[in-house]
Formats: C-alpha cells, structure tokens, sequence
C-alpha cells in the first residue's frame, strides 16, 4: 500500500578536496554504480541525485561536485550556499592531498554556517585504500583525533574503485545531517512541541570515527 503522506528531506552535500582525489568517482559510484579509470578533471561544478529510503522517510541527496580547481575561484561562495552536510576527501597515496584537508575545512566553515550559527556536519573521506595507505601510516597521524580537532563529524578508508565504504560514509552524514536539522527545529520551537523528523537517530556517533 501506498503512503502518500511520506515525509520528503532535501539536503544539499558539497564534495570538496585538492584535484584529482576521487570525488567524481566516489559519486559515480554511490549515484549510478559504476566507475572509470580515466581522469576529467570536473570544471566547475556537477550534480548528481541520490535518493534513500531513511526509516519509512524519503531523503534525497543533491550533491555537489565541486572541481579541485575551484579553491582558489571566487564562485565557491556561491556554490557552499544552503549545503547541509559535506564530504572533504583527499588521496592516501598523496600527503599533499591531506594537508589541503585543513585548508579545505576552513574554508568550508568561514564561508558557510548554519541557521543556528553551527558548522555543517562533514565527513573526512580517505580515498584510494585499494592502492595502500601510505598518508594514513606513514606520518603517525590518529584519524580520530585529528577529526575530532578539526570539526569532522566522522571519516572513512574508500574507495570508489572497489567500491569501499562510500554508502557506510554517506550514512553517516545523513544521520547527522538529520540531527543538526532536529537541532534547528528544537531551538526555533517552544518547549511544548518538539518536532522530531527522526527518532533515535541523532547525537554522536563514535562509531562514524572509523576507517573499515
Ligand atoms: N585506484 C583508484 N583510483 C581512483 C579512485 N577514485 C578515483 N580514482 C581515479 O583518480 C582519478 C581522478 O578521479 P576523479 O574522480 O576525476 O577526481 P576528482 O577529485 O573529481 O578530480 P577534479 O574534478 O579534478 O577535482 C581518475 O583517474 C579515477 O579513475 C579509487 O578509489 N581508487
């Protein structure tokens, strides 16, 4: 049977890091299942759509793909604006793609903010675990740590060749991305209604600070 009064989420999801790190490939794969060993570089910015079945709920899942080579162009404003959630991914085989991590997130949190004044809920993505871990092993970094000191909400080992961890990762942003969103609505209401758009699902979530 048909319910015609289920409820719809919209939520906009940038994809951001340095050139050439997978977020095209990681979107093919979680959107359309699929993936291409060739490289073109994205201008701009794509869109690709992703719906979910979320606990009898509709979410769909606009996501940005934005280009590696936008850092320094002056439209990122404009592309950040209304974003709910975002992944931040660089390349375990390039240290370099890791250290504009930091560069990437603050700028992400300079330019973009909440109704309530928080940062969006963004999830570290360390793509290309098929080809070693070079980044993750080679400079003692803890992954947990390091999110937690810079404002991740969870990170994850993928990669969109094999097709690891990308659906794990986006739940996890999701969820949170609900809970900011329940978070809003409570502050904006009084006490004696407490909407809830989904229950039992919000707060933190330790177990989104894990790699496989
Ligand atoms: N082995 C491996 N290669 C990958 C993976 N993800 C992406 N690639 C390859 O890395 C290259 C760059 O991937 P893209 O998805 O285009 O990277 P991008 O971050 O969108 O690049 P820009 O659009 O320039 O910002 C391509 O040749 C992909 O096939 C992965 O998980 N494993």
């Amino acid at each position: 049977m048909q319910n015609n009064h289920q409820k719809e989420h919209l939520y906009k999801i940038l994809v951001i890091g340095d050139l050439g790190v997978g977020k095209t490939s990681i979107i093919k794969r979680y959107v359309h299942h699929n993936f291409s060993p060739n490289y073109r570089a994205t201008i701009g910015v794509d869109f690709a759509l992703k719906v979910l079945n979320w606990d009898q709920e509709t979410v769909r899942l606009q996501l940005w793909d934005i280009a590696g080579q936008e850092r320094f162009g002056n439209m990122t404003r404009v592309y950040y604006r209304e974003a709910m959630g975002a992944f931040i991914v660089f390349d375990v085989t390039r240290p370099a793609s890791f250290e504009a991590v930091t560069k990437w997130k603050e700028d992400l949190d300079s330019k973009l903010t909440l109704a309530n004044g928080k940062n969006v809920a963004t999830v570290l993505l360390a793509n290309k675990c098929d080809q070693g871990r070079e980044v993750l092993t080679n400079n003692g970094i803890k992954m947990e740590q390091f999110c937690e000191e810079n404002g991740f909400v969870g990170w994850y080992e993928t990669s969109a060749k094999e097709n690891i961890n990308i659906d794990e990762a986006a739940n996890c942003l999701v969820k949170h991305i609900i809970a900011s969103e329940n978070d809003m609505l409570q502050s904006e209401v009084p006490d004696t209604i407490t909407p809830q758009l989904e229950k039992d699902k919000g707060g933190t979530c330790s177990s989104c600070f894990r790699a496989q």
